[in-house]
């Protein structure tokens, strides 16, 4: 096990899926790592593999799934080959998970408290001292009235309050690693904004590293420290936020970016639609996987995959021309 700065460390991952139709290469070649406490968006449309890549850092793929190569390391530590109790703890103690859907971690049919309780089984402490670090949470997300609401069951909570409640569960542990998978997309503007002011006053105090994933540009700009862009299976740009939001050297992102960054902090919910569609990831392209929609591409581009390399402020570039000017899109 190396030592290493980084609490989560992506190399060369690939992965893929048996379907009847052949191996669809889902991830392919992902390189990324997440610093202690940094925030990391991870941005793409529909089918990008954001859901593959998440579930393969947690171990949830599918059985159709399987990882071709890389690895995945915690502190160091490889993921990608943990036993299966090894992972079970690591998901207890070191890395939570906040889902869209707070019901894919809250129990209906069980009290908030009692679950709150549930998941401090390996602690010594007495039900009531529990009971006490469990209304210590809920106050910390800011439930009203938590000695009391901690008796209800998840229905009884507003959907805003119910994603509270899935975060204080998640935080209990005081992870190093919080992998947000688009928490706010279910909720309205005004919830969203609270919920992200809230993340980020958690991650400040608890110090915890979070992997953001969301189709929201807006949330990124607002939140994250570094943001991944994913197009078809692949990274094609990564950088600190600030520095690829003022100068995006992938034309798809900048096709991404095509508006005003004010107006994409306030106003941008959903990724922008491109012209065209994604490349086939069971027959993929020989050269760019963007070249057939972008409209810098040229010949090279359709024989000749771009390696990955720094551009402007931007770590890691995909694409031949990453030193062009910025491609000029109508607003
Ligand atoms: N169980 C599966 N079997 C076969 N192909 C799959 C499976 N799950 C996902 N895929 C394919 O893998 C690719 C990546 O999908 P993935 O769900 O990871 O993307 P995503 O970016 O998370 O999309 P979304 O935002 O819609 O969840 C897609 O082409 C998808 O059809």
């Amino acid at each position: 096990m190396t030592q290493t700065d980084d609490i989560l460390s992506v190399d060369g991952l690939s992965v893929s899926y048996a379907t009847p139709t052949g191996t669809l290469r889902a991830v392919r070649d992902v390189s990324f790592t997440i610093g202690r406490g940094e925030i990391v968006g991870l941005v793409g449309e529909s089918g990008c593999g954001k859901s593959t890549l998440m579930q393969s850092i947690l171990r949830l793929l599918p059985g159709a799934a399987r990882i071709e190569g890389g690895a995945i390391r915690l502190s160091g530590e490889d993921l990608a080959h943990a036993p299966k109790k090894r992972m079970r703890q690591l998901l207890g103690d070191r890395i939570s998970v906040v889902f869209q859907d707070p019901m894919e971690t809250l129990n209906p049919v069980l009290t908030v408290g009692r679950q709150m309780i549930d998941i401090q089984h390996r602690s010594r402490e007495s039900r009531a001292a529990k009971r006490a670090r469990a209304v210590a949470m809920l106050k910390r997300v800011k439930i009203p009235d938590a000695e009391t609401k901690i008796d209800s069951y998840p229905h009884e909570f507003s959907g805003g309050m119910r994603q509270r409640v899935a975060i204080a569960m998640a935080l209990m542990a005081e992870p190093d690693l919080l992998v947000a998978d688009e928490p706010t997309t279910a909720l309205d503007a005004t919830l969203e904004i609270a919920t992200i002011d809230l993340l980020r006053e958690l991650q400040e105090e608890i110090g915890c590293a979070i992997l953001f994933i969301t189709h929201h540009l807006g949330v990124v700009a607002e939140l994250c420290d570094r943001i991944d862009i994913m197009y078809a299976g692949a990274l094609v740009e990564s950088g600190p936020t600030m520095e690829v939001f003022r100068d995006p050297r992938h034309p798809y992102t900048q096709l991404l970016f095509a508006c005003d960054p004010a107006q994409i902090a306030e106003q941008r919910r959903h990724l922008p639609s491109i012209p065209g569609s994604l490349p086939d990831l069971i027959d993929l392209p020989q050269g760019c996987i963007f070249a057939g929609r972008c409209p810098r591409a040229e010949d090279r581009c359709r024989t000749e995959a771009p390696a990955p390399r720094a551009a402007g402020g931007s770590e890691q570039v995909r694409c031949h021309f990453a030193d062009a000017p910025r491609l000029e899109v109508p607003a």
